[in-house]
């Protein structure tokens, strides 16, 4: 049974798209500039209306709202809340899951570290910096444990020692909690090192 699948999924910019991602696999979208991938991950997350069908484990997502599809989701622009300290961000995930106050400041600890960013834990967003927000970005999606993650262009303001480091970080943790992975990414080095497949999208089709 696929993790995700796709079914003649469509939009102004899109499609129609049907493809599925297995349970534990990681896809790489690749595109030029323009080509619709990050619309297409937000499809996938529930953030645009379309055409179609996307289900997640065969059941049919279509009708429910991105906060109960239990993903993992980054965008672009790493949106934070701006007025919330980033381990406050990371806790408010966790309560929407139920976890307890004792789960909610380990899993919070433990994932802020894995990002390189818990020496940043107590400060607001607008006060990192660009890198420094990505990685905030990268743990919030991380610190429910999804079993689906969605990455849009993840690494792309770290710097290459950074970046190479939360590769094996990030590639680890999905290879051991079994994550599926969809991820958008310019670079082809980066697209060979975290995923089993890559698709190509080009004018809203995959080629
Ligand atoms: N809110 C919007 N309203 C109108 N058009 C939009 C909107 N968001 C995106 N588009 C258009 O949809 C197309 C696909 O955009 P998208 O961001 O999905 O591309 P992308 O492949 O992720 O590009 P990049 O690699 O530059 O991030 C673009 O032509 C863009 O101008």
């Amino acid at each position: 049974m696929p993790a995700l699948r796709l079914e003649g999924v469509a939009n102004a910019i899109l499609g129609p798209l049907s493809f599925s991602v297995a349970e534990g696999e990681s896809v790489a979208l690749l595109g030029p500039s323009g080509s619709g991938k990050s619309t297409l991950l937000k499809i996938i997350a529930g953030l645009l209306p379309h055409q179609g069908r996307v289900y997640f484990d065969e059941r049919d997502m279509s009708r429910v709202p991105a906060h109960r599809r239990g993903l993992g989701y980054m965008s672009q622009d790493p949106l934070l809340f701006p007025h919330l300290r980033i381990d406050t961000s990371l806790r408010l995930v966790l309560l929407f899951d139920r976890a307890s106050a004792g789960q909610r400041g380990a899993r919070t600890a433990e994932t802020l570290h894995l990002c390189a960013i818990d020496h940043r834990a107590d400060r607001r967003p607008a006060t990192l910096s660009g890198g420094e927000r990505q990685r905030a970005a990268l743990a919030r999606a991380l610190v429910r444990r999804p079993r689906l993650l969605l990455l849009d262009e993840p690494f792309a303001a770290l710097d290459p020692p950074t970046r190479r480091r939360l590769w094996d970080e990030v590639d680890a943790l999905r290879r051991r909690l079994g994550m599926t992975l969809v991820l958008v990414t310019h670079s082809p080095e980066e697209a060979a090192r975290l995923a089993d497949r890559t698709m190509h999208l080009v004018n809203g089709h995959l080629v």
